[in-house]
Formats: C-alpha cells, sequence, structure tokens
C-alpha cells in the first residue's frame, strides 16, 4: 500500500492487488452503540463508566455536542473510557452546535433538546443538511416542540426553541426514509413523560425500515432502566415517569457493521479472518452478514463475542455463491456484499436499499458509478442494484471515488483481490467511524509475493 503525502489529508491510497487474508482483528467500538450510550448516560441518574467508545468524527462530534450542553464527561483510565456525569436537563440552555455528518447524534440531540426547549442551533457538514429530518421534525411539532428550519425546509440546519408540549394523543413518525427518527423520539422519550406523569406513545406511519437499529435503541433503554413495550414495529410506549438510571459501567460492543469488511476479506481471501468484540451476543443487526456469507458458501464459526470466516479463494478463480437479496435490515454491510458481488458465479441483487440515497452520499449511484470502473456491469434502481461481475481478464485497474463516504473507501478495499492496482481516492474519509481501517486491512492481507500471509 503506498499513501499520498502531498497534504496532511491525503488525496489517495495506492493498493496492490492483493491473493490471501487471514488473522484475527480487535474490532473498534460500535458507532451506532457509542452514541446511544453517551446520550442515555448524559441523561441518567448517577455517574456511567463508558468502556470500548469508539474514537471517531461521529463520536466525537457527539462528545463535543454534549460537552457544550453542559454534560460532564470526563476520560478514564484507559484509552477509550469516559466517565459521564447524568443530568435530568442540560444545563447549557443555550448552544450552537455542529453534528458533523453523524446522523446518530444529530437525529437523537434534535429530539431531546427539543423536548427539553432552549435556544439551541444545531448544523452540521454540507452533506447533513442535504439528509432528510423532516419527519422527524413533523412529529416533534406535532408534540408542540418550537423547530425551525434555518435552510431548506426538512433539512438540517435547524432552530430549537421553547416549545409547549402536548402529550395527550399519539406521536406519530414516519419510518420509510430513516429509522433514525423513531429511535431519536424513543431516546428522548423519558424526558417528556418526567414532566407530565403520562405515559408516551408512539406510532409508526406506514413502513418502518433498518428495524435492528430500532430493536438495539430498545435493549440499551432497557440497561438504563426504562422498559419500551411495543405492539409489532407500530406502536410502541414509555410509561410515565420513567427516568434512566445508570448502570454504572457498560462496555460497548465492536462495530458489526465494521465487522463486515474483514468477515469479507476471510470470504474471499481464504481466511480464516476472526474477528473479535462481536458474536452471537451481540445487538446489532450487523451481525447478520455472517449469515448472508454463509449463504454466499462461506464457513462461518460464532463466539459469545467473535466471529470468524472461512471461504474462498477469489486469487485462484474460486467464486462466492451468487445472490438476490433483499438488504432492508442491514443497510449499512450490503454495500459490502455489492462489493463482494464482483466474485460471484452469477449476477447479484441487492433488493430494499432505497435508505443508501439518503445516507453519507447517494450510496445506489456511487456504488453504480465506482463498480463499472472495475469491469462490472451494473444496473440500478430507486432502491435496488444489480451487479454482474467482471470475467477474470476484463477486470480494470481504476481510481475509486469515495464520495466522502467511510463505507465506500472500507468496501473498496475488498476489490484489491481482481487481480489489478487500485487507487482509493480521499483515504481518510474513513475517520467517520473507522480511523485506522487501512492500517487494519493492511495487517491481514497478503500479495503474490508474500509465501505466507500475516497471522
Ligand atoms: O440508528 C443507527 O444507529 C443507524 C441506523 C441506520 O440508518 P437508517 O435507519 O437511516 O437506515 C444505519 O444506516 C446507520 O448507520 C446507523
Ligand atoms: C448511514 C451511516 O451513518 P449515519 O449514522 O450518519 O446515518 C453509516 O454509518 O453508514
Amino acid at each position: 500500500m503506498s499513501l499520498s503525502t502531498s497534504s496532511a489529508r491525503p488525496a489517495f491510497l495506492d493498493l496492490q492487488p492483493v491473493r490471501r487474508a487471514r488473522g484475527e482483528i480487535v474490532l473498534p467500538g460500535s458507532k451506532s452503540i457509542s452514541n446511544r450510550v453517551l446520550l442515555l448516560a448524559a441523561l441518567a441518574a448517577g455517574s456511567t463508566t463508558v468502556h470500548g467508545l469508539l474514537d471517531s468524527d461521529d463520536t466525537r462530534v457527539m462528545l463535543d455536542g454534549l460537552r457544550k450542553l453542559g454534560v460532564q464527561v470526563k476520560a478514564g483510565d484507559a484509552a477509550d473510557e469516559y466517565v459521564v456525569t447524568g443530568v435530568p436537563r442540560f444545563p447549557g440552555e443555550k448552544a450552537d452546535i455542529f453534528l458533523g455528518n453523524a446522523g446518530t447524534a444529530f437525529r437523537p440531540l434534535t429530539a431531546a433538546l427539543a423536548l427539553m426547549g432552549g435556544d439551541y442551533q444545531l448544523h452540521g457538514v454540507p452533506r447533513m443538511h442535504e439528509r432528510p429530518i423532516g419527519d422527524l421534525v413533523d412529529a416533534l411539532r406535532g408534540l408542540g416542540a418550537n423547530v425551525t428550519y434555518q435552510g431548506n425546509e426538512g433539512y438540517p440546519p435547524l432552530a430549537i426553541g421553547q416549545g409547549k408540549l402536548d402529550l395527550s394523543k399519539p406521536v406519530r413518525v414516519k419510518g420509510n426514509v430513516s429509522s433514525q427518527f423513531l429511535t431519536a423520539l424513543l431516546l428522548a422519550a423519558p424526558l417528556a413523560t418526567a414532566s407530565t406523569g403520562s405515559d408516551f406513545h408512539l406510532e409508526v406511519d406506514g413502513e418502518l425500515i433498518s428495524k435492528p437499529y430500532v430493536d438495539m435503541t430498545i435493549k440499551l433503554m432497557a440497561r438504563f432502566g426504562v422498559t419500551v413495550s411495543r405492539d409489532g414495529w407500530q406502536r410502541f410506549s414509555v410509561p410515565a415517569n420513567a427516568r434512566y438510571v445508570s448502570p454504572g459501567e457498560i462496555w460497548v460492543e465492536g462495530d458489526a457493521s465494521s465487522a463486515s469488511y474483514f468477515l469479507a476479506l476471510g470470504a474471499i481471501g481464504g481466511g480464516p479472518v476472526r474477528v473479535r468484540g462481536v458474536g452471537r451476543d451481540s445487538i446489532q443487526g450487523d451481525v447478520s452478514f455472517a449469515d448472508t456469507l454463509a449463504e454466499l458458501g462461506v464457513q462461518v464459526l460464532q463466539g459469545d463475542d467473535w466471529i470468524e470466516t472461512c471461504g474462498v479463494s477469489v486469487a485462484n478463480g474460486e467464486k462466492l455463491r451468487a445472490f438476490d437479496t433483499d438488504f432492508n435490515l442491514i443497510p449499512d454491510a450490503a454495500m459490502t456484499a455489492a462489493v463482494l458481488a464482483l466474485y460471484a458465479d452469477g449476477p447479484c441483487r441487492l433488493r430494499n436499499i432505497g435508505s443508501w440515497r439518503v445516507k453519507e452520499t447517494d450510496r445506489i449511484h456511487a456504488m453504480h458509478t465506482e463498480l463499472v470502473k472495475l469491469g462490472a456491469t451494473v444496473e440500478s434502481g430507486p432502491d435496488w442494484l444489480t451487479v454482474t461481475p467482471p470475467a477474470a481478464d476484463a477486470w480494470r485497474t481504476a481510481e475509486i471515488g469515495t464520495w466522502d463516504d467511510h463505507r465506500m473507501a472500507m468496501c473498496f478495499s475488498l476489490a484489491s483481490f481482481g487481480g489489478v492496482p487500485l487507487r482509493i481516492l480521499d483515504p481518510d474519509c474513513v475517520s467517520k467511524t473507522f480511523p485506522t481501517y487501512f492500517e487494519v486491512f493492511g495487517g491481514l492481507v497478503a500479495g503474490a509475493d508474500t509465501a505466507k500471509a500475516p497471522t
């Protein structure tokens, strides 16, 4: 691997073709759990020691935001340990908060601040201002919260004032654009029930996407003493006078979406590749990517907190089984599957991935554009993508655009098994969730001239 060194943020990273992957890694903390736990700990009675917090752009903006709101967050003894002192209401009643491109910070903080009321400005990077938030704002306004758009209707930046809450009727929220809107309302719900003494009822209008993330929210709320009851995925209730209580200490699991890249490496580079930090006890939906790999013909082993894959050797001409799969439950790991399609024994179809359009970039468009550069035949529609892999001699060397999307950079590293050199543009965009990704990747793979892969 060679990095361009012309600027502080390298313009590109060159990846030479590799043939094998083997080894074991410890995953960085889960982004989704880290940011939920920070908010829960900030609102809980007592202080919480958080172990294994992810250190990345998305968690940094959440930490900075909470500190601006007057929450005490101190570094603990270990590098990935933080001690958060909870408060019933954020002491800072006026704040201007930058939340980068972190959906898991922006959406939950919007709901919490709107239910508290105050004088807040929330903004992010330009792409965050193109990511919809209208369904959440509509739901909050339905409750009497005071939230106004500072730019385009339906999008950040937002200003939050003092509303007049009325919780007598259920709040309705749409769930077909992002599950984070429902997650945000659930996480903030105790702020509403504490002040009114009535139950908080939430109803999802129509379809709910990305359901495992809502399940994760409910499980984490339970660790902080608040039980959500639900009727299917349509109706949710948080009891009157619910109040978060610190569990004292909490451990953040490894990131299951980040795990997908290494499990995929084991799948195409012979393996075994083992990831530590997630396993069959995980609360993250993306661990089911291991089941997807099993359907592609990969051998998967799992323990309570590890997963291992042992697959085919694509460098020796072996193939994965082609797939036609609904990825609505695991939209992030689905990007990894899209790149694995390059090594399948036939055309592959990814269905029900419409949410890709409104994430870090329009991921259907970005994925389509970059896969074509490598020689694949690609078709796409509003919520689907079909990838026909290139023949072995039809792979083309390419400069892969990453579209300021960490997952584009990480999943295209897997294309370095295609036998051609690759250039990954703006590799540091991985800092959103996994700043050391390429170092970890480099420690697992070996090229043609290496007799033995690192273990
Ligand atoms: O709640 C969460 O932690 C997340 C939910 C998902 O988003 P959508 O619900 O918008 O699909 C996922 O893509 C995102 O990375 C994290
Ligand atoms: C969609 C993602 O992020 P966010 O939490 O900002 O929505 C992601 O990490 O793939």
